[in-house]
C-alpha cells in the first residue's frame, strides 16, 4: 500500500517545510519537494491532500496508566479505548508503567501489563516498569527488563506504605540503573511530611477536595526533588522527574541542568491549564481535579511555560489515569484523601500544546519537539518514532491548525465521565492519523483496529552525557 501525503508543511523539531510525504507499507519511504513524487510519475493507492494542513509525527505520550489499580479501584481506560481514544488525539504511541505491586517481582509484573496490553492496542505502545519494592531480586530483574526493551524504572517518595521507597532503597535503584544505563523516573513528593499534612486536616474537618492541593505544598515537590537530584548526583544516574507541577520543582531541576547533570523533567497539560481554582470548584466538583501533584496556584503555570521553552522541561506527556467522577471519585466525598489520584487527557495532549503556539508560547517546532521528538530520543524511539523522515514509522498526523473544536465529555473518546477541559475552545484540530501506515482516523471517523498497535522494545536514552 502506497500512500501520497501532498502539499502540506511538514513539521519537524528541526522546523517546518513545505513537503510531499510518500508512505510505503509501515514506513516513510520519502519527504519530497512539493510535487516531486507525481512529476516523475510515481503513483500511489491513496493521496491525502494536506494543503492548509501541517503534517506531523505521530505523538508520543510517554506517561500513561491504562487499567491500572489505585486507590482501591482501578483507572478505567483499558487498552483498547485508552489507545483509541490517544489515536483520536494524534497520539500514535503510548509508554505505560507496569505496576510491581509491594511483595512481588518485576517480571510478573511486567508479565501481567503484556497480557494486558497485547492484541487490543490501537497504536504502539511500551513499558516503563513502576519499583515498589527494592530488594536483590528486584534489582537483578531490572537487568532483565532492559534486556526486554524495558529501560526506564519509576519510583515514588510519595504514596508511603504503597509505591513509596526509603531514600536508601532509591540509592541501591540508582545505583543499578547507572550500572545498566537506565534511567530512573521520579515521582517527587515528600510522602511522609504529605501523610502528617493530611492527617492534620482531615482531624480538623477540612476534608474537601481542595485539601488535597493545600495538604501537598510546593515546598515539599521541591525538596523531594532537590534530593532526588542529589541522589542522582551521588550514585551517577540519569534522573528523569515525573509530572512536574511547581516553581520550586523546576528551581531544582534547572539548577542541576546548569551544572551539566543528566537531570530531565516532564510536565503534563493540567499543571499548564488547569490550577487550584478548579479544585476549589463548589461542591464535590474539585474531585475531578485530584491528582499527585496537585494542580497548584494558576502563577505557577507561566513558569512551567518558561521552562518548556528553556528546556528545563523537555517533555509534555499526560499522566492519564482516568477514574469516573460515579462510583470512582465519589469514594472520596467527606474524606478528600479516598479519592482516587488520577485525571483523563490522553486524548488533548496534541490540541492543548497547540494552544501553546497559538499563544506565542512555544513556537510551532518546539510543539513537535516537546510531544513526538524528545520523548522519542529520551525514551530510546528515535529515529523509528518522532520524525518525519524516510525510514521511520508512517506514524503521521494531518492536522489543521484553523479548525475549532470545543472540548466535552459529551464528544470525546475516552472512557471516563467527564473532562477536565468541559467547555473549552481550542484551535487546531487533528484531522487524520496515520499508525505505521494505517490510517487510523480520518476526518471525525475511526478506522483503527484493537491489536493493530505493537509492543516495542526501547533503546537507551540517547540523551545522556
Ligand atoms: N498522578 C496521579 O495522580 N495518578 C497516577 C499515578 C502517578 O503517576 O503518580
Ligand atoms: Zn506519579
Ligand atoms: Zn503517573
Amino acid at each position: 500500500m502506497r500512500t501520497l501525503i501532498s502539499g502540506g508543511t511538514v513539521v519537524n523539531s528541526g522546523g517546518g517545510f513545505a513537503a510531499d510525504v510518500l508512505v510505503e507499507g509501515e514506513t516513510i519511504a520519502a519527504v519530497t519537494a512539493p510535487g516531486l513524487a507525481a512529476a516523475l510519475g510515481v503513483t500511489a493507492d491513496r493521496v491525502i491532500d494536506a494543503t492548509g494542513r501541517y503534517v506531523l509525527p505521530g505523538g508520543i505520550d510517554a506517561h500513561t496508566h491504562m487499567e491500572m489499580p489505585f486507590g482501591g479501584t482501578a483507572s478505567v481506560d483499558t487498552f483498547a479505548t485508552g489507545t483509541a481514544a490517544a489515536a483520536w488525539g494524534g497520539t500514535t504511541t503510548i509508554i505505560d508503567f507496569a505496576v510491581q505491586a509491594k511483595g512481588t517481582s518485576l517480571l510478573s509484573a511486567m508479565d501481567k501489563w503484556h497480557e494486558k496490553a497485547g492484541g487490543h492496542c490501537a497504536v504502539d505502545y511500551s513499558f516503563h516498569m513502576i519499583v515498589s519494592d527494592v530488594n536483590d531480586t528486584t534489582l537483578k530483574e531490572m537487568e532483565s527488563c532492559v534486556a526486554a526493551g524495558v529501560n526506564s524504572f519509576k519510583m515514588f517518595m510519595a504514596y508511603p506504605g504503597v509505591f513509596y521507597s526509603t531514600d536508601g532503597e532509591i540509592l541501591r535503584a540508582m545505583q543499578k540503573a547507572r550500572e545498566i544505563g537506565s534511567t530512573i523516573m521520579m515521582h517527587a513528593e515528600n510522602g511522609i511530611a504529605i501523610d502528617q499534612l493530611v492527617a492534620q486536616a482531615l482531624a480538623e474537618g477540612r476534608t474537601d477536595p481542595v485539601y488535597h492541593s493545600l495538604t501537598r505544598p510546593p515546598e515539599l515537590e521541591g525538596e523531594a526533588t532537590h534530593r532526588a537530584i542529589q541522589l542522582a548526583a551521588v550514585t551517577g544516574a540519569p534522573l528523569y522527574i515525573v509530572h512536574l507541577s511547581s516553581r520550586q520543582a523546576l528551581e531544582a531541576v534547572t539548577t542541576a541542568r546548569d551544572t551539566g547533570q543528566n537531570v530531565f523533567a516532564e510536565t503534563c497539560p493540567q499543571y499548564l491549564f488547569l490550577s487550584i481554582e478548579d479544585m476549589a470548584r463548589p461542591g464535590f466538583e474539585g474531585a475531578k481535579f485530584v491528582c499527585s501533584p496537585p494542580l497548584r496556584p494558576a502563577d505557577h503555570q507561566l513558569d512551567l511555560w518558561r521552562g518548556l521553552r528553556t528546556n528545563d522541561l523537555s517533555v509534555v506527556s499526560t499522566d492519564h489515569c482516568p477514574f469516573c467522577f460515579v462510583g470512582q471519585k465519589e469514594l472520596g466525598r467527606g474524606d478528600f484523601s479516598k479519592i482516587p489520584n488520577g485525571m483523563p487527557g490522553v486524548e488533548h495532549r496534541m490540541d492543548l500544546l497547540h494552544q501553546g503556539v497559538v499563544r506565542g508560547e512555544i513556537s510551532l517546532s518546539r510543539w513537535v519537539e516537546i510531544s513526538a521528538t524528545t520523548p522519542a530520543r529520551m525514551f530510546g524511539l528515535y529515529p523509528r518514532k518522532g520524525v518525519i523522515a524516510p525510514g521511520s514509522d508512517a506514524d503521521i498526523v494531518v492536522y489543521d491548525p484553523k479548525a475549532t473544536q470545543v472540548l466535552s465529555a459529551e464528544t470525546h473518546h475516552m472512557n471516563v465521565d467527564y473532562s477536565a477541559y468541559e467547555g473549552m475552545e481550542l484551535i487546531g484540530k487533528v484531522e487524520t492519523v496515520l499508525s505505521r501506515g494505517s490510517v487510523v482516523v480520518d476526518r471525525g471517523s475511526f478506522h483503527g483496529r484493537e491489536g493493530h498497535g505493537e509492543f516495542l522494545e526501547r533503546d537507551l536514552n540517547q540523551y545522556l552525557l
